[in-house]
């Protein structure tokens, strides 16, 4: 598969593939539910958590079957890992020998490179990384995708599939994934921290919480609806609030004298690092 696929290959939302999700925390449940809402059969999939009270939630919500990883894997043509990096080495191991030969892994965790997963699995084991976000849960999500040595166009494919059923999916070479991580993956934190930064700014003017937070919350819409219905650069619609002399430029001008801008950069280049220690364990 070449390092340079970037678009989106179009897939079918319904599969026959049996499926093994391991890990279903916020982000293993974004996944199952968008891909359930998206036509995946639920008999077709097995859960497997090592937090019971979570799997049998998750059961009981989705009316998937819940195992042990091994034996989740056994059954499986695709295998979603999706617990934290910092479990993913002794996750492998404990699938290692029970996953069927071919099977198809895709991982969702920060950090973890397609090479890490190669030389853990069994020789020739198709695998992808890929890097999805919380507003999944909404069908809004961004993920990318990056596929590993053996994996096929029709691996490929699978992990686009799983993926879209909860937002949009492009491809990627996996030498941007920290980067990815840092931007898309992390993202919707930023995002949220600034909507609480606006609404403490309304309160601190004087507006109740509750209407601070509906003006900030739409918004926030309106203005994510503005950049991606006009595909107009984001300085030609800032420029496009800002009047002469007016009250935009008076905050912008705190905002540059703060160093925002600057943090914004720092911040993202922490996160991209943090991603390319994670797999060092
Ligand atoms: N949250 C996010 O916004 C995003 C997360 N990711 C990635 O997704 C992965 C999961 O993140 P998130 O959902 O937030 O994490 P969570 O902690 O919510 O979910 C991980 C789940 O996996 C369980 N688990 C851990 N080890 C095993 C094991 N050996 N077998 C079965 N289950 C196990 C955990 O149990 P326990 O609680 O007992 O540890 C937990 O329930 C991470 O690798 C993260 O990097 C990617 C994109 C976005
Ligand atoms: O914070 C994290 O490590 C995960 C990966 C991307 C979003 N959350």
């Amino acid at each position: 598969m070449s390092e340079n696929v970037s678009e989106n290959v179009s897939v079918n939302a319904t599969s026959s593939r049996r499926l093994a999700l391991l890990g279903v925390g916020v982000m293993g449940e974004a996944l199952l539910s968008g891909l359930l809402r998206s036509g995946q059969d639920a008999a077709q999939v097995v859960v497997g958590d090592r937090y019971e009270a979570r799997a049998q939630h998750i059961v009981e919500t989705y009316g998937v079957t819940v195992a042990l990883p091994a034996e989740a894997v056994a059954g499986a043509d695709t295998v979603v890992l999706a617990v934290k990096p910092q479990d993913m080495g002794s996750l492998l191991e404990e699938i290692h020998d029970a996953l069927r030969p071919g099977a198809f892994v895709v991982s969702i965790a920060a950090g973890i490179t397609t090479a890490y997963l190669e030389a853990r699995l069994p020789e020739g084991t198709p695998v992808a990384r890929a890097m999805p976000n919380t507003p999944a849960l909404v069908d809004q999500g961004m993920a990318a995708v990056s596929p590993g040595t053996h994996c096929g166009t029709d691996d490929l494919a699978e992990a686009m599939r799983l993926l879209e059923g909860c937002g949009k999916v492009v491809t990627v070479p996996e030498k941007h994934q920290d980067a990815v991580t840092a931007i898309s993956g992390s993202g919707p934190a930023y995002i949220f921290y600034v909507v609480e930064a606006m609404v403490e700014a309304g309160v601190l003017l004087g507006l109740p919480r509750v209407t601070s937070t509906e003006l900030v919350v739409q918004t926030l819409f309106g203005a994510a609806t503005m950049l991606k219905e006009t595909g107009e650069h984001p300085t030609v619609l800032r420029e496009q609030v800002s009047s002469p002399g007016g009250t935009t430029m008076s905050a912008l001008r705190q905002l540059d004298d703060h160093k925002v801008r600057a943090a914004f950069l720092t911040a993202m280049e922490a996160a991209a690092q943090r991603s390319a220690e994670l797999a060092q364990g």
